[in-house]
């Protein structure tokens, strides 16, 4: 498939083989392939092309939804009370460990597409609500299947140190993780029955503390895993410095990193993953973006879809991070399109609109790209075509004039 499309601010051609072969003025690209033929002729004009969107941090594999929860953080309960209340992450892992892989697959790709029709192309998934060697396996083994049924692409992250385990010790779980689930994983990566990229912890008080964070990400980085991690989210743990000291490619969330903290990512190029549906789901203080962009940071954005923050749109995520976070409308594209494709070591060849690139667009029908942030909660009727490797794999026939 050799595509072309002619829209408002550019024209781009998606070569055979799926990559950008140009992106330029209309007169360019036809003195440039004069008398090419192209398979797939997208005759935008009037609307407009950006790259496709990154969602760098999500949870997309669980049964068992947590609508009731909704209802008592509304209502004025913490995170944490929420999961001494029963609820929670465990809660979600309950449900999960006894759910089918077909059920979990099934849950996935409709969520999955979800994402895709909102734009996103390429999209983190977490594992993490399994806690044991099978149930991880199996979220795995869904990811797995998903990436090989679906258009859209993962990074796939092992999370199974997502909570502690109840009848474990933090140090049992530890210790399960280093010395049996990662071997395991590795055997299974080896022999080409999983493909895992990331590894992550969620570095919380009561959760898993510095030492355990530290012992566990390093076990992910020896057998070739990114370093990519929950940290600093509820309380100051110094989890920057860790990302940083180990070469954490992204931490997430850091809603309580310290000024410290801040300086030691944009040294060491650790990105900054951040999930605007969190801190107002939650009601926490937001993330400090602006002193994180100021200070040299790499900053990135994601949905956090997960059953405590039901959000496939990264649309939605930008507007929340402009208003919320006071990024600028440039700032929250970048963060979700090249540094987000960064948070998941994809940068070379995703996340922007450049010759050799992946071929990935989406297309909106209106005359500026900022309408797809402007407008809060209106991209489904903005987004004409998702395009990923030069394919639409989304067409909105519904679209509405401005
Ligand atoms: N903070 C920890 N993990 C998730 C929430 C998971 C859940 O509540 O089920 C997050 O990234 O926001």
């Amino acid at each position: 498939m050799q595509t072309l499309a002619v829209v408002e601010n550019g024209s781009v051609v998606i070569g055979h083989d799926g990559l950008i072969k140009a992106v330029g003025s209309a007169e360019i690209i036809e003195s440039q392939f004069k008398g090419a033929t192209f398979d797939n002729v997208l005759d935008a004009s009037g609307m407009c092309v950006l790259p496709g969107l990154v969602d760098a941090h999500t949870h997309p594999v669980w049964a068992g939804d947590r609508v009731h929860e909704f209802a008592m953080k509304l209502a004025g309960a913490t995170y944490m009370e929420v999961h001494e209340a029963g609820g929670g992450i465990h809660f979600t892992v309950a449900h999960t460990r006894s759910a089918t892989q077909q059920h979990l697959l099934a849950a996935l790709q409709s969520r999955l597409e979800r994402m895709m029709r909102a734009g996103t192309t390429l999209v983190e998934c977490k594992s993490g609500y399994g806690l044991e060697m099978d149930t991880e396996l199996k979220m795995l083994r869904v990811i797995h299947a998903a990436r090989q049924s679906l258009p859209i692409e993962i990074s796939a992250t092992y999370c199974g140190a997502h909570a502690v385990p109840k009848g474990k010790t933090m140090e049992e779980a530890t210790q399960d993780i280093v010395a049996v689930q990662l071997p395991k994983i590795k055997e299974l990566m080896a022999s080409g029955d999983l493909q895992v990229d990331n590894i992550d912890v969620f570095c919380e008080k009561g959760v898993f503390d510095l030492n355990s964070t530290r012992c566990i990400l390093q076990a992910g980085k020896d057998m070739g895993l990114n370093i990519n991690f929950h940290g600093d989210e509820l309380h100051p743990m110094n989890s920057a410095h860790l990302g940083a000291e180990l070469g954490a490619l992204a931490i997430s969330h850091l809603e309580e990193v310290t000024d410290d903290g801040i300086a030691a990512m944009a040294n060491a190029k650790t990105s900054a993953v951040l999930l605007p549906t969190t801190a107002y789901i939650l009601k926490l203080s937001p993330p400090r973006a602006r002193d994180m962009l100021d200070a040299g940071v790499i900053v990135a954005l994601g949905s956090d879809f997960n059953p405590n923050a039901y959000c496939c749109s990264m649309p939605m995520v930008m507007h929340l991070a402009c208003v919320m976070m006071k990024m600028s409308m440039p700032e929250a594209l970048a963060a979700s399109t090249i540094n987000a494709a960064y948070a998941l070591n994809r940068s070379q060849t995703h996340g922007s609109l450049e010759t050799g690139k992946q071929g990935d667009l989406v297309i909106i029908n209106a005359p500026r790209w900022e309408h797809l942030v402007y407008q809060f909660g209106g991209h489904q009727e903005l987004i004409r075509y998702v395009i990923i490797k030069g394919e639409i794999v989304y067409e909105n026939e519904k679209v509405l004039t401005l």
